[in-house]
Protein backbone atom coordinates (compact mmCIF):
# COMPACT_ATOMS: atom_id res chain seq x y z
CA UNK A 1 0.00 0.00 0.00
CA UNK A 2 1.21 3.52 -0.93
CA UNK A 3 0.62 6.00 1.93
CA UNK A 4 -0.32 9.53 2.15
CA UNK A 5 2.48 11.65 4.43
CA UNK A 6 2.97 15.30 5.38
CA UNK A 7 5.96 15.92 7.06
CA UNK A 8 5.81 19.03 10.18
CA UNK A 9 7.64 19.82 13.01
CA UNK A 10 7.38 21.77 16.14
CA UNK A 11 10.56 23.74 17.02
CA UNK A 12 12.40 20.92 15.54
CA UNK A 13 10.25 18.49 16.99
CA UNK A 14 9.56 16.69 13.71
CA UNK A 15 5.94 14.73 12.55
CA UNK A 16 5.09 12.39 9.87
CA UNK A 17 0.87 13.17 9.94
CA UNK A 18 -1.30 11.10 8.21
CA UNK A 19 -4.98 11.90 7.35
CA UNK A 20 -6.98 8.73 8.17
CA UNK A 21 -10.66 10.87 7.87
CA UNK A 22 -10.22 10.98 4.63
CA UNK A 23 -8.90 6.90 3.99
CA UNK A 24 -9.06 4.41 6.93
CA UNK A 25 -5.08 3.47 7.88
CA UNK A 26 -3.87 0.92 10.54
CA UNK A 27 -0.33 0.64 11.79
CA UNK A 28 1.30 -1.88 13.73
CA UNK A 29 4.98 -0.94 15.71
CA UNK A 30 6.84 -3.04 13.02
CA UNK A 31 5.91 -0.53 10.41
CA UNK A 32 6.16 3.07 12.81
CA UNK A 33 9.39 2.05 13.80
CA UNK A 34 10.58 1.64 9.97
CA UNK A 35 9.08 4.53 9.28
CA UNK A 36 10.64 6.47 12.24
CA UNK A 37 13.76 5.24 10.83
CA UNK A 38 15.62 7.99 9.30
CA UNK A 39 18.01 5.58 6.52
CA UNK A 40 15.51 3.13 6.09
CA UNK A 41 12.18 5.07 6.17
CA UNK A 42 11.05 9.00 6.72
CA UNK A 43 12.72 9.51 10.34
CA UNK A 44 10.48 10.98 13.07
CA UNK A 45 10.22 11.74 16.73
CA UNK A 46 6.32 10.81 16.39
CA UNK A 47 3.39 9.44 14.40
CA UNK A 48 0.51 11.75 14.40
CA UNK A 49 -2.53 10.03 12.66
CA UNK A 50 -5.97 12.53 12.52
CA UNK A 51 -9.16 9.85 12.78
CA UNK A 52 -12.57 11.00 12.63
CA UNK A 53 -14.20 11.53 16.36
CA UNK A 54 -15.98 8.65 18.30
CA UNK A 55 -17.26 11.22 20.81
CA UNK A 56 -20.04 13.97 20.49
CA UNK A 57 -19.17 17.22 19.87
CA UNK A 58 -15.35 16.46 19.03
CA UNK A 59 -14.27 17.27 16.37
CA UNK A 60 -11.06 14.89 15.22
CA UNK A 61 -9.72 12.04 16.99
CA UNK A 62 -5.95 12.30 17.57
CA UNK A 63 -3.44 9.52 18.18
CA UNK A 64 0.47 10.01 19.01
CA UNK A 65 2.90 7.24 18.34
CA UNK A 66 6.56 7.55 19.38
CA UNK A 67 9.23 6.52 17.06
CA UNK A 68 9.56 2.87 19.07
CA UNK A 69 6.10 2.53 17.73
CA UNK A 70 4.41 2.84 21.51
CA UNK A 71 1.16 5.13 21.56
CA UNK A 72 1.04 7.43 24.53
CA UNK A 73 -1.39 9.74 25.64
CA UNK A 74 0.08 13.72 24.25
CA UNK A 75 2.18 15.67 22.42
CA UNK A 76 1.91 19.11 22.57
CA UNK A 77 4.40 20.24 19.50
CA UNK A 78 2.23 17.64 17.84
CA UNK A 79 -1.06 19.36 19.15
CA UNK A 80 0.20 22.54 17.44
CA UNK A 81 0.78 20.54 14.21
CA UNK A 82 -2.21 18.71 13.99
CA UNK A 83 -4.31 22.02 14.12
CA UNK A 84 -2.22 23.35 10.53
CA UNK A 85 -2.87 20.04 9.30
CA UNK A 86 -6.70 19.72 9.55
CA UNK A 87 -6.98 23.30 8.51
CA UNK A 88 -4.55 23.05 5.37
CA UNK A 89 -6.12 19.74 4.45
CA UNK A 90 -9.39 21.54 4.41
CA UNK A 91 -10.76 18.80 7.24
CA UNK A 92 -12.37 21.54 8.90
CA UNK A 93 -12.52 25.34 8.97
CA UNK A 94 -12.38 26.09 12.69
CA UNK A 95 -10.40 27.75 14.22
CA UNK A 96 -11.15 26.68 17.70
CA UNK A 97 -10.97 22.58 17.57
CA UNK A 98 -11.96 20.00 19.78
CA UNK A 99 -10.14 17.32 19.95
CA UNK A 100 -10.01 14.00 21.34
CA UNK A 101 -6.56 12.02 22.35
CA UNK A 102 -5.93 9.62 24.71
CA UNK A 103 -5.61 12.18 27.68
CA UNK A 104 -9.03 13.38 27.33
CA UNK A 105 -10.28 16.31 25.34
CA UNK A 106 -7.71 19.04 24.61
CA UNK A 107 -8.60 22.16 22.38
CA UNK A 108 -6.63 23.83 20.20
CA UNK A 109 -6.91 27.78 19.13
CA UNK A 110 -5.58 28.60 15.86
CA UNK A 111 -4.19 32.35 16.05
CA UNK A 112 -4.58 35.00 13.12
CA UNK A 113 -0.35 35.14 13.13
CA UNK A 114 -0.44 31.34 12.58
CA UNK A 115 0.59 30.39 16.29
CA UNK A 116 -1.56 27.80 18.07
CA UNK A 117 -2.48 27.93 21.89
CA UNK A 118 -3.33 24.39 23.20
CA UNK A 119 -5.39 24.07 26.55
CA UNK A 120 -3.22 20.98 27.65
CA UNK A 121 -5.59 20.49 30.41
CA UNK A 122 -5.32 20.49 34.24
CA UNK A 123 -1.39 18.54 35.73
CA UNK A 124 -1.55 16.54 38.47
CA UNK A 125 1.42 16.03 40.94
CA UNK A 126 -0.17 12.82 41.99
CA UNK A 127 2.39 9.93 41.80
CA UNK A 128 -0.03 7.48 40.94
CA UNK A 129 -0.91 9.52 37.95
CA UNK A 130 2.69 8.90 36.03
CA UNK A 131 2.05 6.33 37.44
CA UNK A 132 5.75 6.62 39.95
CA UNK A 133 6.12 4.49 42.87
CA UNK A 134 6.75 5.79 45.91
CA UNK A 135 5.98 5.59 49.83
CA UNK A 136 6.18 9.08 50.80
CA UNK A 137 4.42 12.26 49.93
CA UNK A 138 6.19 15.15 48.50
CA UNK A 139 6.97 16.97 45.41
CA UNK A 140 10.63 16.54 45.44
CA UNK A 141 11.90 12.77 45.37
CA UNK A 142 15.53 11.91 45.37
CA UNK A 143 16.34 8.72 42.81
CA UNK A 144 19.56 7.15 42.09
CA UNK A 145 20.53 7.35 38.21
CA UNK A 146 24.44 5.99 37.59
CA UNK A 147 26.37 6.60 40.91
CA UNK A 148 24.75 10.00 41.39
CA UNK A 149 21.37 11.02 43.62
CA UNK A 150 18.96 13.27 41.45
CA UNK A 151 16.14 15.11 42.59
CA UNK A 152 13.16 14.97 40.41
CA UNK A 153 9.54 16.39 40.76
CA UNK A 154 7.03 13.56 38.61
CA UNK A 155 4.36 15.21 37.25
CA UNK A 156 1.50 14.37 34.67
CA UNK A 157 0.29 16.84 32.07
CA UNK A 158 -1.60 13.83 30.58
CA UNK A 159 1.85 12.07 30.14
CA UNK A 160 4.81 11.45 32.49
CA UNK A 161 7.62 13.54 33.02
CA UNK A 162 10.50 14.16 35.94
CA UNK A 163 11.71 17.23 35.78
CA UNK A 164 15.07 18.12 37.16
CA UNK A 165 16.52 21.51 38.25
CA UNK A 166 19.90 22.43 36.92
CA UNK A 167 22.85 24.19 37.65
CA UNK A 168 23.96 24.27 33.43
CA UNK A 169 22.61 21.72 30.09
CA UNK A 170 25.32 18.90 29.65
CA UNK A 171 25.00 17.42 26.42
CA UNK A 172 26.30 13.74 28.60
CA UNK A 173 23.98 14.35 31.60
CA UNK A 174 21.18 14.69 29.55
CA UNK A 175 21.80 11.38 27.24
CA UNK A 176 23.04 9.66 29.62
CA UNK A 177 20.79 10.22 32.76
CA UNK A 178 17.87 11.04 30.88
CA UNK A 179 17.71 7.29 29.38
CA UNK A 180 18.47 5.38 32.92
CA UNK A 181 15.82 7.58 34.58
CA UNK A 182 13.50 6.88 31.49
CA UNK A 183 13.94 3.60 32.22
CA UNK A 184 13.99 3.57 36.15
CA UNK A 185 12.18 0.65 37.82
CA UNK A 186 10.34 3.86 39.94
CA UNK A 187 8.16 4.72 36.65
CA UNK A 188 6.77 1.35 35.74
CA UNK A 189 5.25 2.68 32.39
CA UNK A 190 8.69 4.71 31.83
CA UNK A 191 8.95 8.47 31.52
CA UNK A 192 9.99 11.90 29.89
CA UNK A 193 13.15 13.05 32.07
CA UNK A 194 13.31 17.26 31.85
CA UNK A 195 16.43 19.04 32.54
CA UNK A 196 15.58 22.59 33.45
CA UNK A 197 17.83 25.46 34.24
CA UNK A 198 15.99 28.85 35.81
CA UNK A 199 17.24 31.77 34.14
CA UNK A 200 14.36 34.04 36.24
CA UNK A 201 11.39 33.63 37.31
CA UNK A 202 9.83 34.26 33.86
CA UNK A 203 12.51 32.12 32.10
CA UNK A 204 14.03 29.21 31.41
CA UNK A 205 15.84 26.82 29.30
CA UNK A 206 15.19 23.04 28.63
CA UNK A 207 16.18 19.97 27.10
CA UNK A 208 14.36 16.83 27.19
CA UNK A 209 14.65 13.57 27.01
CA UNK A 210 12.06 11.57 25.91
CA UNK A 211 9.99 8.45 26.71
CA UNK A 212 10.41 5.90 23.58
CA UNK A 213 12.73 8.81 21.21
CA UNK A 214 15.53 9.88 23.47
CA UNK A 215 16.63 13.37 22.94
CA UNK A 216 14.47 16.13 20.80
CA UNK A 217 14.92 19.34 19.58
CA UNK A 218 11.80 20.31 21.55
CA UNK A 219 8.96 18.87 23.82
CA UNK A 220 6.09 20.37 24.17
CA UNK A 221 4.22 19.04 27.20
CA UNK A 222 7.87 18.64 28.75
CA UNK A 223 7.72 22.40 28.80
CA UNK A 224 4.13 22.39 30.72
CA UNK A 225 5.55 20.16 33.01
CA UNK A 226 8.93 21.72 33.70
CA UNK A 227 7.04 25.19 34.09
CA UNK A 228 4.22 23.42 36.59
CA UNK A 229 6.83 22.04 38.74
CA UNK A 230 8.96 25.16 38.87
CA UNK A 231 5.59 27.60 39.58
CA UNK A 232 4.51 24.40 42.69
CA UNK A 233 8.33 24.98 44.25
CA UNK A 234 8.01 29.04 43.78
CA UNK A 235 10.59 29.20 41.06
CA UNK A 236 8.66 30.64 38.35
CA UNK A 237 5.82 32.81 37.81
CA UNK A 238 2.79 32.15 36.53
CA UNK A 239 3.77 32.92 32.47
CA UNK A 240 7.03 31.65 31.58
CA UNK A 241 8.99 31.67 28.23
CA UNK A 242 11.07 28.18 27.53
CA UNK A 243 14.10 28.11 25.31
CA UNK A 244 14.32 24.83 23.84
CA UNK A 245 17.11 23.65 21.30
CA UNK A 246 14.95 24.72 18.39
CA UNK A 247 12.82 27.46 19.73
CA UNK A 248 10.69 29.49 22.39
CA UNK A 249 7.36 28.00 23.58
CA UNK A 250 5.38 30.10 26.12
CA UNK A 251 3.70 28.58 28.81
CA UNK A 252 0.79 30.06 31.29
CA UNK A 253 -0.49 28.10 34.44
CA UNK A 254 -2.91 30.01 36.81
CA UNK A 255 -2.37 27.33 39.90
CA UNK A 256 -3.89 23.91 41.12
CA UNK A 257 -6.94 22.94 38.98
CA UNK A 258 -6.51 25.25 36.26
CA UNK A 259 -5.57 24.27 32.74
CA UNK A 260 -2.02 24.73 31.39
CA UNK A 261 -1.69 26.78 28.16
CA UNK A 262 0.89 26.44 25.71
CA UNK A 263 1.54 28.77 22.45
CA UNK A 264 4.15 28.32 19.69
CA UNK A 265 4.73 27.72 15.95
CA UNK A 266 3.56 24.62 14.02
CA UNK A 267 5.75 24.34 10.54
CA UNK A 268 5.01 22.14 7.17
CA UNK A 269 8.14 20.79 5.63
CA UNK A 270 7.09 18.62 2.26
CA UNK A 271 4.44 16.18 1.42
CA UNK A 272 5.13 12.91 0.21
CA UNK A 273 3.93 8.74 -0.49
CA UNK A 274 6.25 5.78 0.79
CA UNK A 275 5.17 1.98 0.70
CA UNK A 276 4.04 0.71 3.78
N1 LIG B 1 7.19 15.49 21.72
C1 LIG B 1 6.10 15.50 22.56
C2 LIG B 1 5.84 14.39 23.53
C3 LIG B 1 5.63 13.04 22.84
C4 LIG B 1 5.27 11.89 23.76
C5 LIG B 1 6.35 11.51 24.74
N2 LIG B 1 7.57 11.07 24.11
C6 LIG B 1 5.83 10.41 25.67
O1 LIG B 1 6.22 9.24 25.53
O2 LIG B 1 5.02 10.72 26.55
C7 LIG B 1 5.60 16.86 22.98
O3 LIG B 1 5.84 17.84 22.24
O4 LIG B 1 4.90 16.96 23.98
Amino acid sequence: MLLKFTKMHGLGNDFVVVDAVSRKVFFNKQQIEKLSDRNWGIGFDQLLVVEPPTLPDMDFRYRIYNSDGSEVEHCGNGARCFAKFVLDRGLTDKRIINVETKRGVIQLRVMDDGLVTVDMGSPSFEPKDLPFTTDSSSSLYSINAGDNKYFITPVSVGNPHAVIKVDALLDEEVATVGALIECHERFPRNVNVGFMQVLNSAEINLRVYERGVGETQACGTGACAAVVAGIKHGWLSPKVTVHLRGGDLHIEWQGQGEPVLMTGPAAKVFEGQIYL
